[in-house]
């Protein structure tokens, strides 16, 4: 079988999106990690399926799936390059779109100068919610890893986040410590782990080890996520600058169940059919 898709990306954070509004689409697993293999394949962090949706009031249905295949709840950087796809490819004449996710639907809105905004919803602290196994709910836990304990905050953006403070972000054991935090026995559905540099009460720096694809150049959710914490902790205020290794996201928060805007860029880069 040949499957069309459109390459895209947001801050560096790429996905292959496939549009499963004309047709349905199903994919294995296998077929998904080939797909997003970047040797054997198209190569991506993520894939996504823009599909049709009954719900009211809702425009579309978008799927996530990490480059192991496995289906979650929520991407960031993949919900502006899902809205700039939609309007491109004709399938909308609107600018604020509803979308439904597995955590819930979101609306995202295309700006004139091509960024997108997109309303993220609350963030979640209660463990349980994250999921994450703590007695009691707080700003910082500690967890123990191999060789050292360190310090996280936790935080449901729809999905899981760890987000530790480093010194210097250029220097983290993101590749040691990412991948024992992502499966670290406290987070039952696993989780991907942030690691945030302060550079002033607006500003940081932040890499992400993502749940299911490894470090990448950028992380939407996870930006979110770090600027949240780092409110709750009281080092950040609103707006927060996110400098990723790909790109600028702007992150707003007005504290509590108020909704966390994150605004970046979305683009295509080309165009393509692969055999499966
Ligand atoms: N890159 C994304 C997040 C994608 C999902 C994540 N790896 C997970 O497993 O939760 C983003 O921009 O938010």
């Amino acid at each position: 079988m040949k499957l069309r898709f459109t390459k895209m990306q947001g801050a560096g954070n790429d996905f292959v999106v496939i549009d499963a509004t004309r047709a349905p689409v199903h994919l294995t697993q296998a077929q998904i990690q080939h797909i997003a293999n970047r040797y054997f394949g198209v190569g991506c962090d993520q894939l996504l399926m823009v599909e049709n949706t009954d719900t009211p009031n809702v425009d579309f249905r978008y799927r996530i799936f990490n480059a192991d295949g496995g289906e979650v709840e929520q991407c960031g950087n993949g919900a502006r390059c899902f809205v700039r796809f939609v309007v491109e490819k004709g399938l909308t004449n609107k600018r604020e779109i509803k979308v439904e996710t597995a955590s819930g639907v979101i609306s995202l809105s295309l700006q004139d100068d091509g960024q997108v905004t997109v309303n993220m919803g609350a963030p979640r602290f209660v463990p349980a919610q994250i999921p994450f196994e703590a007695a009691e709910q707080s700003t910082a836990y500690a967890l123990p890893l191999q060789k050292e304990t360190v310090t996280v905050s936790a935080v449901s953006m729809g999905n899981p986040h760890a987000v530790m403070l480093v010194d210097n972000v250029h220097t983290a054991d993101v590749g040691g410590l990412g991948p024992q935090i992502e499966s670290h026995p406290r987070f039952p559905q696993r989780v991907n782990a942030g690691f945030m540099q302060i550079l002033n009460t607006h500003e940081i720096n932040l890499r992400v080890y993502e749940r299911g694809s490894g470090e990448t150049l950028a992380c939407g959710t996870g930006a979110c996520a770090a600027a949240v914490s780092g409110m709750q902790l009281g080092v950040l205020q609103t707006p927060v600058k996110v400098h990723t290794r790909g790109g600028i996201l702007t992150i707003t928060w007005q504290g509590d169940q108020a909704p966390v805007m994150m605004t970046g860029p979305a683009d295509i880069v080309f165009e393509g059919e692969i055999q499966l």
